[in-house]
This record gives structure tokens, sequence and C-alpha cells, in this order.
């Protein structure tokens, strides 16, 4: 804007100086053509004077003529000029443009007047007298004198108009020769400043069009900009909604599903498999989800047979000329990419992510950025699914057996005492104490004791059913809740246990007693209570009675 207004100014400044510079030979020609008017006036006052001379001479010659001959014939000329001769005087008086000129003009004037009436006398003394006397008359030079003054008057004036004239001339001369000069200096100051004009409107046009592709560029640069920060903002929020999604799943298994219908939005056209580490194994991983149509993958892979485990970092393999991993079934092929990415959180494995047909390129670049971040932040999301896992556990888990604890239990029963009423189904209860448990603390000490807890706590966990509920209801004894289920069933499922239990070893290293047994109380909704208080009470009384009747055996409540 600045550099256009600029140009302005020095347009309008240049304008001006041509202006001006072009006024000169206009003013230059202006004088030149007074000069010339001037000096044709000059010929042209020359002219008259030479005319009334010869009208003069011709006068003379007439009379001259008349006089020898006596015949009017002669006089023709004369008759002619004394028409004419007036005028030409007065124009010759009125046209004299200077005193001097004026005084000689009237002078001449007076002098051909003078010639003029004396040749009339002649011509009349000629016409009364005759020859002879004309001829003395003449003889008097009178009319010589005159002619003779007219000649001198007429030559002298013919020399200075010759003067002036020449003087015209040569100053003409000059002057077209200095109106030559400043037109050629003109017309070169001319193309001088259009040219420097030029040349600057062009640099100006250059540095608009430097200006212009830099712009043109720059504005690229902020549409990719632009383009990029909002495809970012829309992967952002995807991986969010990914995210918020896996925060809600109860367990980190539960994510797969989740995990396996979003990332083909977030990366279109790129197959996966999803691998998680085993919750007893930190050396195996499970294939828990795939999508797209990937490769062939094994079930289960160690932590060798990935490099991108074995580093800790992610791997690539472009075509068949890379290192592939052990669990690649068959090489990757040579258009599409292969990326291992390990999801570590808090430097925990979690997972492994396995993405196949990723773009070559600088897309693949891209592709691999998004995926990096996503299993970055798939790694925390699932790493804090798993907290959450094992925090639900330890609250409602016995950390010796591994049973449902009892908060856990009196929540269970009061929830399916209710759906029972709800249902119109029955639900039992069977209370478990071991048989002597003190016995087994004071003779093996108590690490025994606990081992010999864990045993029978999987033994009931292996007697129930899915679905059913095995509780540490506190010390040695140990409760089952068993939904949809009669007291005689109950009964028969206890048995089951009781004589299973008798049955094993009670110690893994058979460092304990040789076998332990329990004994057993059931009571069952609606049969033998009605709430959930009356319904354990029963149980216990049922257990009272086992204990009272000898121990090792199964006591349904009445
Ligand atoms: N090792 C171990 N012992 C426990 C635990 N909880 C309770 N006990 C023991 O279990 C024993 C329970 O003993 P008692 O209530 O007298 O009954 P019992 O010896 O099993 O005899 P009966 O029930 O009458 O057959 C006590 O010695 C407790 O210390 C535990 O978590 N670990």
């Amino acid at each position: 804007m600045r550099s256009a207004r600029h140009l302005k100014f020095v347009a309008l400044a240049v304008f001006i100086v041509m202006v001006l510079i072009a006024a000169v030979p206009f003013w230059l020609n202006r004088s030149v053509n007074d000069l010339l008017a001037q000096s044709r006036a000059e010929l042209l006052a020359q002219q008259r004077l030479d005319d009334i001379l010869t009208a003069m001479r011709d006068a003379e010659t007439a009379q001259r003529g008349f006089v020898i001959t006596g015949n009017d014939v002669f006089l023709e000329p004369y008759e002619r000029i004394r028409g004419t001769l007036p005028a030409a005087l007065r124009d010759a008086k009125d046209k004299a443009r200077t005193d001097a000129e004026r005084a000689t003009a009237w002078r001449i004037a007076r002098l051909a007047e003078l010639k003029l009436a004396e040749v009339e006398e002649i011509i009349q003394l000629r016409r009364r007298a005759g020859f002879d006397a004309t001829e003395r008359a003449v003889s008097t030079l009178r009319g010589k004198q005159y002619m003779d003054d007219l000649r001198r008057l007429v030559a002298e004036e013919d020399a200075r108009s010759r003067v002036r004239h020449d003087a015209l001339q040569a100053d003409l001369l000059a002057r077209s020769n200095r109106s030559f000069v400043v037109s050629v200096a003109a017309t070169v100051f001319d193309i001088l400043v259009l040219g420097a004009l030029l040349l600057i409107v062009m640099r100006m046009l250059r540095a608009r069009r430097v200006i212009a592709g830099q712009l043109e560029a720059q504005a690229g640069q902020l549409a990719e900009a632009v383009a990029l920060t909002t495809r970012h903002n829309r992967e952002l929020k995807q991986v969010a909604e990914l995210l918020r999604a896996v925060e809600a799943v109860p367990s980190v298994p539960d994510a797969a599903p989740v995990i396996a219908r979003s990332l083909p939005k977030l990366l279109p056209g790129v197959s996966g498999t999803l691998f998680l580490l085993r919750d007893e194994d930190d050396h195996m991983l499970d294939l828990h989800t795939q999508w797209g149509t990937p490769s062939e993958q094994p079930p289960e892979i160690g932590i060798e047979s990935c490099w991108s485990l074995r580093h800790g970092a992610r791997y690539r393999t472009a075509g068949p000329n890379d290192l592939p991993c052990a669990h690649y079934r068959k090489p990757a092929d040579e258009a599409s990419g292969r990326l291992c990415v390990p999801l570590v959180t808090h430097d925990e494995l979690v997972g492994m992510l396995h993405l196949e047909g990723l773009a070559a390129g600088a897309d693949y670049e891209e592709q691999e950025r998004l995926a990096v971040t996503v299993a970055e932040q798939l790694a925390l999301a699932l790493g804090n699914a798993r907290l959450r896992e094992s925090l639900r556990r330890q609250s409602v888990l016995d950390p010796l057996t591994g049973l449902f604890n009892r908060r856990h239990f009196d929540a269970a029963l009061k929830r399916e005492l209710a759906r029972a009423r709800r249902k119109n189904v029955p639900v039992s209860l069977v209370l478990v104490d071991i048989d002597h448990f003190k016995r087994v603390n004071d003779d093996y000490g108590h690490a025994v004791g606990d081992a010999v807890l864990r045993t029978i706590a999987q033994q009931l966990r292996l007697g129930i059913r899915e679905g059913d509920i095995a509780c540490r209801y506190g010390g040695e004894e140990m409760v089952l809740l068993l939904p949809e289920c009669a007291a005689a069933d109950a009964g028969t499922r206890a048995e089951a246990i009781r004589i299973a239990l008798a049955a094993i070893a009670p110690h893994p290293q058979g460092e304990g007693p040789e076998r332990v047994t329990a004994s057993f109380g059931v009571a069952a909704y609606p049969a033998h209570a009605q709430d959930a208080e009356a319904l354990f009470w029963a149980a216990d009384k049922a257990l009272y009675r086992a204990k009272q009747q000898g121990r090792n055996r199964v006591v349904t409540g009445a």
C-alpha cells in the first residue's frame, strides 16, 4: 500500500516535470514564429518601397515617352500609377512600425507626390506648349532631383531593412537551433524519465509478485496447518471417546470389543490385533480381539516372539527385507507395512497392538504417529482399568482365600433374597465350618493353617455352580449362597463337597494334617426363613447341630 502511494506521487511529479519540459519547445516555437512574422513584415516593407520606386520609374518612363512622341499611348502606365500610388503611399505610412520608419515613409510619400506632380506638370506642358518648351522645363532637372532623392531614400531604407532582416534571420536561425536542441533534450529527458519510471514500476511489480508469491505460500502453509489441526482435533476427539469408553469397562478384557470398534475409525484401512498381558503370567499375552482384515495370529504369544515387546519400543516392518516378528504367521507383504506397539503404562506392560496395512510414504509417518499416540493413551486407559479392577476385587475379595468377603456376602444375600421373592424361586445358604481347626494351627502353625484354608476355599469354589457365591464369613467359617436352589439340592451339593473335602490332602506340599473335615449347616428361603437374618440364623442353627452330632456332616434346618 505504501509503495503504491509513493508510486502515485512519483508519477504525478514526473507528469508535472514532463508537462513543463514539453512547454519549453512550444514557447521557443512561439518566439520563432514571432521572428518569422517580423522577418516577413520586413520583406513586405522592402517590397512596398521597391513597388513605389518602380511605379515612379514607370511614371517617369511614361512621361519621357509622351514628351518625345506626344503619343498618349505612353501615358497608360502613368494613368494606372496615378490611380494606385496614393493607396500604396498610405499603406507604406500606415504600416511603418517605428517613428524612424514612419518619418522615412512620410518623406518618400512626399517626394513621390512631388515627383508625380512634376510628371503631370510636364505632360500638361507638352500638350500645351509642345516638345521644345517641355525639353527646356525638363532640363531644369527638378524631376531628376526628386527621383534621385527618392532613390536615395528608398535605397537607404532598403539597406536598413536588409540589416534588420539579416539580424532577424540570424536570430531566427539561432532560436531554431536552440529550439531543436531543447526539443531533442526534452525528448531525451522524457525518454529517460519514462524509462526510469518504467523501471521503478517493473521493480515494484516484481517485488509485489514476490510478496504475492510469499503470501500465497504462507496462505498454503496456513491452510495446511489448519487442516492438520482440524484432523488432529478430530483424532483427539475420537481418542477421547475411545478412552471414555475404555474407562467405563469393568475389566481389561471387556475393553477389547470397544477398541476393535473404535480403532478402524481412527486408522481407516488399517487392520489390527490386540494382545493383552495374561493376569497370572507376565510373560504371556493373549489375543483378545482383531479388526479389519488381519493376518492370522497365534492365540497367545510370549514376550520373546515380538521385537517391540523385547525392546519395549515400537517395531515396524515395511517389506520382506525387514526382520519379521515370530508371531507373524506369514511374511509382511511388500505393499503394506506392519507395526507392533507395546502398550506400557507406568513402566508396566499391559498389552501389544499389532497393526497391518499401513500406508507407504509420508502417510505412513502420520499413521505411525497416530498409532503411537493411540497406543500410549490406550495403555494408560487399560492400566487404569486394570487398577480399577484390582481395587474392586480387593474391596469384595478376601485376600487369603480369594473368596468373596463378608461385606460382599451381606449385599449378595439381600440382593438374591429380593430376586427370589420377585421371581418366586428358592435360595439356599450353606454355612461351612472346618472341624477342629484350632488343632491344625496349634500342631502345624498358622502358615499351614492358612494354606489349609486356601485349599478348602478352592474346593468350595470347585463344588458350586457358576452364579453361586462362596464367601469367607470370618475365621475358618465360610458360607455358600446358592440362588434358585432349594434346601434338598443345597444339602446334596453340601454333601458332595463334604465328601470331596474329606478325601483331599489339605496341604499342597503335605506339610499339614493328612485330612481335614468340615461341618455344614443348610437353610433355605422360603422353606426355613423369610429374611436374610432369619435365614442365616437357621443355617447357623443347623451347623451347630452338625457339630453337636459329631462333625463332618451336613444338617439341613427344620
Ligand atoms: N491359620 C488361621 N487360623 C484361623 C484363621 N481364622 C481363624 N482361625 C483359627 O480357627 C480356629 C477356630 O477354632 P474354634 O472356633 O475353637 O473351633 P475349632 O477348633 O474349629 O473346633 P470346632 O469348630 O468346634 O470343630 C481358631 O484357632 C482361630 O485362631 C485364619 O485366618 N488362619
